[in-house]
């Protein structure tokens, strides 16, 4: 069945999303159109977008006072605010409430601390592809989670594209750093190009339809081909030509592998910095 669809699609129970911004929102809207049923869902946010706002009409709860624990409780806010939401919500946690967290940063043992007593917790980091159900999201359970919630955040999580499970939360900050950030790191890549290029001489706005299509291309020959990356790169690279001369900057000692090593460690000390 495609990405936990059934699961999705029979489920029964109460999903509280706190926090409908963008990867919230997006992760809304995948659970949607694979099936559930959008009055299984109590929004919590200040200002939900219009399209989270339409949802109303299909029976979507938006900032409804709690009235009993929830079956699943979502956290889609900003690690910085984390403490004080979760405070507000202890009405909507019961012992048998899953928790799924999304907050970079914010550990299993941060999101138990916040509440009474011992919790079933996922801690998950997917990123904005998402919001075409093409991310990617790598996630830990702790130890009370059961098999049937673990299946559940699983078909939660596969709305928004590829689930890898891991056992050492150790990982989750460098998860975080390559794709929960990763997909920043893209575009710049595409604006950079434009930019690039029309310094070459290109009108801006061609540079930038040639940046786009080329990232976006690329990244879909690299979905649909079995072949590894080094060698879909070969494949550009004639000897002798323009994409050796290139390459020969983006690959040497000072080019593209120090300036990611570097962009990719200070995100991952971010995430540390935010689960304080
Ligand atoms: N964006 C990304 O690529 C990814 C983000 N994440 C994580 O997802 C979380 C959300 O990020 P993102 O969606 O980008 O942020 P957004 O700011 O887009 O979304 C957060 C939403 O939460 C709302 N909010 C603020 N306070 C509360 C509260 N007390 N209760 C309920 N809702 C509240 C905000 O409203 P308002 O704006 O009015 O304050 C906003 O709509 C973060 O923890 C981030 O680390 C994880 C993976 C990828
Ligand atoms: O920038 C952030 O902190 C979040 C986490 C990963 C992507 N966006």
């Amino acid at each position: 069945m495609l990405r936990g669809m059934e699961t999705l699609k029979t489920f029964k129970g109460t999903i509280a999303l706190i926090g409908a911004g963008n990867m919230g929102g997006a992760m809304l809207r995948g659970w949607v159109e694979l099936g559930l049923d959008p009055k299984h869902v109590m929004a919590v946010d200040p200002q939900p977008s219009p399209d989270v706002a339409a949802l109303k009409a299909k029976g979507l709860r938006i900032n409804a006072p709690p009235v009993e624990p929830v079956d699943v409780m979502l956290l889609a806010i900003k690690p910085q605010v984390a403490g004080e939401a979760i405070n507000m919500l202890h009405q909507m946690v019961g012992p048998d409430t899953l928790m799924i967290s999304i907050m970079a940063g914010k550990t299993i043992k941060f999101i138990d601390d916040c509440l009474p007593g011992e919790q079933s917790i996922v801690r998950a980091m997917p990123n904005t592809p998402a919001a075409i159900g093409r991310g990617i999201s790598v996630a830990v359970a702790n130890a009370r989670v059961t098999k049937q919630q673990r299946a559940l955040a699983d078909a939660l999580l596969k709305a928004a594209g590829l689930v890898e499970w891991v056992d050492d939360e150790g990982m989750i900050d460098a998860v975080t750093a390559v794709s929960g950030s990763g997909p920043a790191y893209v575009f710049l890549l595409a604006e950079t190009m434009a930019a690039a290029g029309a310094k070459a001489g290109l009108p801006a706005d061609l540079a930038m339809r040639l940046a786009r299509a080329t990232v976006a291309g690329s990244g879909e020959l690299m979905q649909r081909s079995d072949l590894e990356t080094a060698q879909l790169r070969q494949n550009v690279t004639s000897p002798g030509g323009t994409t050796a001369a290139a390459l020969d900057v983006l690959m040497a000692k000072d080019g593209m592998a120090p300036l990611l090593d570097r962009a990719i460690a200070a995100a991952a000390k971010r995430a540390k910095q935010l689960a304080k």
